[in-house]
């Protein structure tokens, strides 16, 4: 897995446009219903403003509540991990002995106004199961301290590290569709997270994703555009590179993530970041060459629908979750014979970063256990069969009509996205 390159915080004043003032991109990016404007980074008193007043907006000119004297109420215990601008730490309840997480910020690093803006939004963003719920938020001279919900699995990138398992389609389908739920959500409350990437997945005890770090994410109404660079190069979009851009750009990320879990790689690599740049503004993916052969139409089709330059053609949220690639994951689990219709891939130790992975074409399998490449005539034609079944879902995801994404403003929790299928593992992984 790619170590997490550092993000740019110090241009987090990066723009949002209206929909006339911006070219061509204006002309790819539909219009749709109209939705609270993007939160003006460089002003405190306009970061709230349209915002939707659900219960517990913070208001800035609350100052979100901040409280003094964190150690009245906390012990604060080992770090948990270590951004750019501070740690993370867990911490007790001495009221309830609770466990939670504290991220300390400073105060003289000139990213006041984006810590109100971190919280503000995760406030926004509240009450989804696929969110890290914001529980208080204490400040002193020096910190700001947000006291948050305690994500004790982990990151997903040190998942994907540690297991460098198998990862079958019918176990990434789980991950993406569980990932994207929580994007969905994210959009509909006109959020952007604008830096998607498994590093900012963090897990629960119990295997679910929670996404993370909203230290770059804005707001967005319909039809404005961001300019600006954020995100991390791997997993970023060439929109973001190249000029204005939208909430598709989350869906480049989870692309990305996606084609890892497939293949074992990331598709942008390069030896400095402005290489990787350049693959990424100029690369357009062939699913067809020999590492995707054991990748199954459908899981590529989407994929190509994920990491298309073309905004426009670039699928929502909504559309991902309606493709039917988790259709045929969600019948196999259903039919009970699900593990029968993974492909599984090696993720094999030590994979040079962007060295493709070999992957064992047309290997199918119940388990790992079950490996070898001798497959019995009745597996061969049971492969043909799904063939044909894969086939005739490509032909009907051919058809499918892309529209824009309704833009309707959830104030609740959405439905659970279904738990992740490599749960047991995730629970024993860490
Ligand atoms: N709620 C949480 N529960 C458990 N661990 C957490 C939690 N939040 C953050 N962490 C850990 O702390 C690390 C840093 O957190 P976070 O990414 O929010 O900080 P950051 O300063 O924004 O980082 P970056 O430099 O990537 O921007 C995470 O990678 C994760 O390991």
């Amino acid at each position: 897995m790619e170590s997490p390159m550092k993000k740019r915080r110090s241009s987090r004043s990066g723009s949002a446009s209206g929909p006339r003032s911006g070219g061509d991109t204006d002309r790819r990016i539909k219009k749709s219903k109209k939705q609270a404007p993007a939160a003006q980074r460089g002003s405190p008193d306009g970061a709230c403003r349209g915002l939707k007043r659900k219960s517990g907006c913070i208001e800035v000119a609350a100052q979100f509540g901040r409280k003094k004297n964190l150690d009245q109420y906390y012990s604060i215990g080992e770090e948990l991990g270590c951004g750019k601008f501070g740690s993370v730490r867990i911490c007790y309840s001495k009221l309830t002995g609770e466990h939670f997480a504290c991220k300390a910020l400073l105060k003289d690093t000139g990213e006041e106004n984006t810590a109100h803006i971190e919280v503000e939004i995760m406030q926004h963003l509240s009450g989804h199961p696929g969110v890290v719920t914001l529980k208080e938020v204490f400040d002193d001279t020096e910190k700001f301290y947000i006291i948050m919900e305690l994500c004790s699995g982990g990151r997903l990138s040190d998942f994907l590290v540690k297991e460098r398992a198998r990862f079958c389609e019918r176990n990434a389908a789980e991950v993406v569709k569980e990932l994207m739920g929580i994007v969905k959500y994210c959009h509909e409350m006109g959020v952007v997270h604008r830096d998607i990437k498994p590093e900012n997945i963090l897990l629960t005890e119990s295997g679910r994703m929670k996404l993370a770090d909203f230290g770059l994410a804005t707001r967005l109404s319909d039809g404005q555009k961001l300019s600006g660079f954020f995100g991390s190069p791997a997993y970023v979009s060439p929109e973001v590179l190249t000029g204005y851009y939208n909430e598709k750009t989350d869906i480049w990320g989870v692309g990305v993530l996606l084609h890892f879990l497939l293949l074992g790689y990331l598709p942008f690599g390069g030896a400095s970041r402005e290489a990787i740049f350049e693959a990424v503004k100029t690369i357009e993916l062939d699913f067809h060459g020999a590492a995707w052969q054991s990748v199954s139409l459908p899981a590529r089709d989407l994929l190509s629908r994920m990491l298309t330059h073309d905004v426009s053609a670039r699928l929502s949220a909504n559309e991902v979750l309606g493709h039917p690639w988790f259709t045929t994951y969600a019948d196999c689990s259903a039919s009970g014979d699900s593990a029968a219709k993974c492909t599984n891939l090696q993720i094999t130790n030590n994979i040079p970063r962007g060295a493709p992975v070999v992957l064992p074409v047309g290997r199918w399998s119940h388990d790992s256990s079950q490996e070898s490449h001798d497959r019995d005539s009745s597996q061969e034609s049971h492969d043909g069969a799904e063939c044909e079944y894969i086939n005739a879902l490509t032909a009907a995801v051919a058809r499918i009509e892309i529209s824009e994404p309704k833009r309707s403003r959830i104030c609740g929790p959405v439905p659970t996205p279904t738990g992740l299928g490599l749960k047991t593992n995730l629970c024993t992984a860490f």
